[in-house]
């Protein structure tokens, strides 16, 4: 699987040390959880600290808007450098016209799922989306204990994508470590996000390598 490591549970205060040590252990993706206090009950950070970060990094930055209004955040994060925007399919009535935005700005485009929303809200979405994240706990904290029930929506999603022929990643969030990560590669998943199994451990390091190692790459 790909590896991103998500900054939500790095050191704030040393946060380009640490996207460097996950970097050169052979991260594939940085994942940037950015929460506004609205549409979950946490705030985190936003795009001027995205945009500090980019040059120091040649990681690709993964972002996943936890927001009330993504249309607002698109463009700013396109222009700092950002590579794939993920929106929540929860946040927003006009969905479709995310993976719109996020295209004409240039971006990959990502629709996001709670645990409590089913794949087949997906439908229309699967030809033109290039990757679907599924929450594997509910969104707005790290360090939160996985959801086991979440495996069957990675297991149907993979199911529609091999039927349809499509490529996009299917991404897991939250939860994830050693054990959960093979669970979730078993049912399709092709992205691991980890945040407290990868920063709140002596070696960040290697925990990447790690998770690397378990999932075959
Ligand atoms: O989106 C989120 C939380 O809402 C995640 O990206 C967390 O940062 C994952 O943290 P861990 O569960 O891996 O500690």
């Amino acid at each position: 699987m790909k590896i991103a490591p998500s900054i939500l549970s790095a050191d704030f205060a040393n946060l380009q040390r640490d996207i460097k040590i996950v970097e050169d252990a052979g991260a594939e993706y940085l994942h940037l959880d950015v929460m506004d206090g609205h549409f979950v009950p946490n705030l985190s950070f936003g795009v001027p600290l995205i945009k500090a970060l980019r040059p120091n990094s040649s990681l690709i930055f993964d972002c996943h808007l936890m927001v009330s209004r993504p249309e607002d955040y698109i463009s700013p994060l396109a222009e700092a450098g950002v590579q794939i925007i993920g929106v929540h399919y929860e946040a927003t009535p006009h969905i479709y016209r995310m993976v719109q935005l996020i295209h004409q700005a240039g971006c990959k485009a990502e629709v996001v799922l709670n645990p409590g929303t089913p794949i087949s809200v997906l439908q229309e979405l699967l030809p033109v989306v290039d990757a679907v994240l599924i929450m594997t706990v509910n969104p707005g904290f790290g360090g939160q204990k996985f959801i086991p029930e979440t495996l069957d929506k990675i297991a149907q999603l993979a199911t529609l994508k091999k039927a349809q022929g499509l490529t996009f990643e299917i991404e897991v969030d939250g939860g994830i470590d050693e054990k959960t990560s093979v669970l979730c590669q078993a049912r399709g998943a092709t992205v691991a996000v980890a945040g407290s199994f990868v920063f709140e451990s002596q070696s960040p390091a290697a925990q990447v390598k790690l998770l690397h190692k378990v999932t075959g790459e």
